[in-house]
């Protein structure tokens, strides 16, 4: 009998199909990233003054678009590419990735520029207004530039007070300075988020605007022979194999035109076919990866097109809410907030909250919806209410979907 030494040794002496796995992690930036040469082009032209006309103006771009189109990865690839070539020609620049999920607020994200510029702040006592002066001063006295990127800006717009944004946006409103240091990159999921916001700020930073499409089939599957290519042994993945994810998640073949998750279903497969001892990879592969993967939120779909309106109403609320806050469980109260406003926003009459309560109950019986207490807070126990599966954009696009056929056999 193996012992499980002998067990441990046989696996890790399997031979795998993957040669560097690594290379399929979402945080990997590829050296190349194709179908998105356009994007840099445009980010060039709209930085072009930083060695142009250095410190003449604050630039400010917002890069919109769906999940897993290549925002981050482009504006990292752009921002280091743009920061050696400028050094190179004698302009002192650093490129600054915040991601506003990280840093959640003005403050700590501020601190995290200092942090990245290795500029120490005292702990304590300064405002984040008193942090940006500080980093302005320490600017001018090197004579440098940043570029500034906040990723997932949706984040902060939706959580932090108004003056916040108002104040990073408006910046050299607030402070003085005879030389503008400090140019952004907005990038967004929603462009709504920035619609919504005061038309003084909207003024500030609606100037540039790059949109990211969703990628067409043909461009994930060139996108995916690429990683193919670095990430597995030589021929070790079927061409068909490649060619169905592709089609998959093609956004002109109906699928999201998401790269993160056309990724993650070759590195799915890529471990299946390791797991069967199997050398390649194959279509069946890619199609069990693909269905594990779609497995939880296909089943809630299809429970989904038999709902009636006001429970659809009450998953776009969370749905949302998650969107818009990134948390995972809402208040009873904060999600019927949401429910009424999206019922007057449609003309709807919302309905009463033991209704609603009972709803929510039905929608958890269905597994479409988590509920657990709240921990005793000031305010008492209250019920959180979570989706049971990963927020999606196509999950959204689904119950939006379904909610407008609704109203339309209502209306007609
Ligand atoms: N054009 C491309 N070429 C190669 N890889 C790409 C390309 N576009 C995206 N990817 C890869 O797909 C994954 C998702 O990309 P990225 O994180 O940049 O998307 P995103 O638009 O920022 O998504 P999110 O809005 O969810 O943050 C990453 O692994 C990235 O390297």
């Amino acid at each position: 009998m193996a012992t499980p030494e002998d067990i441990i040794n046989s696996e890790l002496e399997s031979p795998s199909v993957f040669r560097n796995k690594g290379i399929l992690f979402p945080d990997y930036i590829p050296k190349r990233l194709l179908h998105r040469e356009d994007k840099i082009r445009e980010l060039t032209i709209a930085f072009k003054d930083i060695i142009n006309d250095p410190g003449n103006s604050s630039i400010r771009v917002v890069i919109w678009g769906r999940t897993g189109t290549g925002k981050t990865a482009t504006t990292k690839s752009f921002g280091q590419g743009f920061k050696g070539i400028t050094n190179n020609r004698g302009i002192k620049t650093e490129y600054i990735h915040i991601n506003c999920h990280r840093q959640r607020t003005l403050y700590l994200l501020t601190l995290e520029i200092a942090n990245i510029l290795k500029l120490p702040i005292p702990v304590r006592g300064l405002s984040s207004q008193e942090v940006f002066k500080v980093i302005h001063d320490y600017l001018d006295k090197r004579n440098m530039y940043i570029i500034v990127t906040l990723d997932e800006f949706d984040y902060l717009v939706n959580t932090s007070p108004q003056e916040d944004v108002y104040f990073l946006v408006r910046l050299y409103d607030e402070i003085s300075a005879a030389v503008k240091r400090i140019s952004y990159i907005f990038v967004v999921r929603d462009l709504s988020t920035i619609n919504s916001l005061d038309k003084s700020i909207k003024d500030h930073i609606l100037r540039n605007i790059i949109e990211f499409k969703p990628y067409s089939s043909t461009e994930l599957y060139d996108i995916l022979q690429d990683r193919v290519r670095e990430a597995f042994n030589e021929n070790a993945v079927l061409d068909d194999a490649v060619k169905f994810v592709a089609d998959m998640n093609g956004f002109d073949k109906g699928g999201s035109g998401n790269a993160r998750l056309s990724i993650e279903t070759l590195q799915l497969a890529g471990e299946i076919a390791d797991r069967e001892k199997s050398l390649l990879v194959t279509l069946d592969h890619v199609k069990l990866a693909n269905s594990k993967l779609n497995q939880e939120a296909s089943v809630i779909f299809d429970e989904i097109g038999d709902l009636e309106l006001h429970s659809l109403l009450l998953i776009k609320s969370v749905s949302n809410l998650s969107k818009r806050f990134r948390d995972e469980a809402f208040s009873m109260g904060k999600v019927e907030e949401e429910y009424q406003q999206i019922c007057k926003d449609i003309g709807e009459e919302p309905r009463r909250h033991t209704q609603v309560y009972e709803y929510v109950r039905r929608l958890k019986l269905m597994g479409i919806f988590n509920t657990q207490q709240s921990g005793r807070g000031t305010r008492g126990r209250t019920t959180l209410i979570s989706l049971s599966v990963p927020l999606s954009q196509e999950f959204d696009d689904y119950i939006t979907k379904q909610i407008r056929g609704k109203l339309n056999t209502k209306y007609t």
